[in-house]
């Protein structure tokens, strides 16, 4: 299990060791002890996620406020996304900053997403089974987040704008600037 820091505080990427064999391969998708030895961080996950999409299907940009903030620990089981990690911590020095990385089935790359972030990812290919973990419970009252395009973030999605799938709560969203 390696671990790779991010330029946002606190984001990091984590690679399990995967044992391959004749079969195909084996690997840990998370351990406790060696998340925290690793990490230094003693949280406690207390829900798991899943969510299956086809391509240009973007859900985010998410976060819940306050008490129910939460981190998340992001992976793709199959298929690939762009999934990316906006800095929201207000007293950050990368404030409004974003991170992306490309989870896939293949590349069994894992992210960790901090409380005060908000996090969102679009779908690279079809049938593309997204699961997480999160260090609080979801509480649809707290539930806020930003608009995908928001022209301050400028984030490339990798996907044509005409394919791009939102929720209708998504649509909705604000951008960062209104939000603050
Ligand atoms: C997130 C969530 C949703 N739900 C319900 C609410 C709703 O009826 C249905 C679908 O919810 P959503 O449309 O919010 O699902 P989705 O757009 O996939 O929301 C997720 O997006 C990614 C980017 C995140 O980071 C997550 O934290 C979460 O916000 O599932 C739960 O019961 N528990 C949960 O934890």
């Amino acid at each position: 299990m390696k671990l790779t820091e991010t330029h946002l505080e606190g984001c990091f990427i984590i690679e399990p060791t995967v044992f391959g064999d004749d079969r195909g391969n084996f690997f840990e998708s998370f351990n406790a002890q060696k998340f925290q030895e690793l990490t230094g961080l003693n949280l406690v996950f207390v829900q798991d996620n899943q969510s299956f999409s086809q391509r240009g299907v973007l859900r985010g940009l998410h976060f819940q406020q306050g008490n129910y903030a939460q981190a998340k620990l992001v992976r793709v089981i199959k298929g690939k996304v762009l999934d990316v990690a906006v800095d929201i911590r207000p007293e950050s020095n990368t404030f409004g900053q974003a991170f992306s990385i490309e989870l896939s089935g293949e590349n069994n790359k894992q992210l960790f997403v901090p409380r005060g972030f908000a996090h969102g990812f679009s779908v690279l290919e079809n049938d593309t089974i997204f699961a997480y973990k999160c260090d609080n419970y979801y509480n649809k009252e707290s539930e806020s987040g930003i608009i995908f395009n928001d022209p301050s973030l400028n984030i490339d999605w990798r996907l044509n704008e005409n394919e791009v799938l939102l929720s209708d709560k998504d649509k909705e969203l604000k951008s960062l600037k209104e939000l603050i």
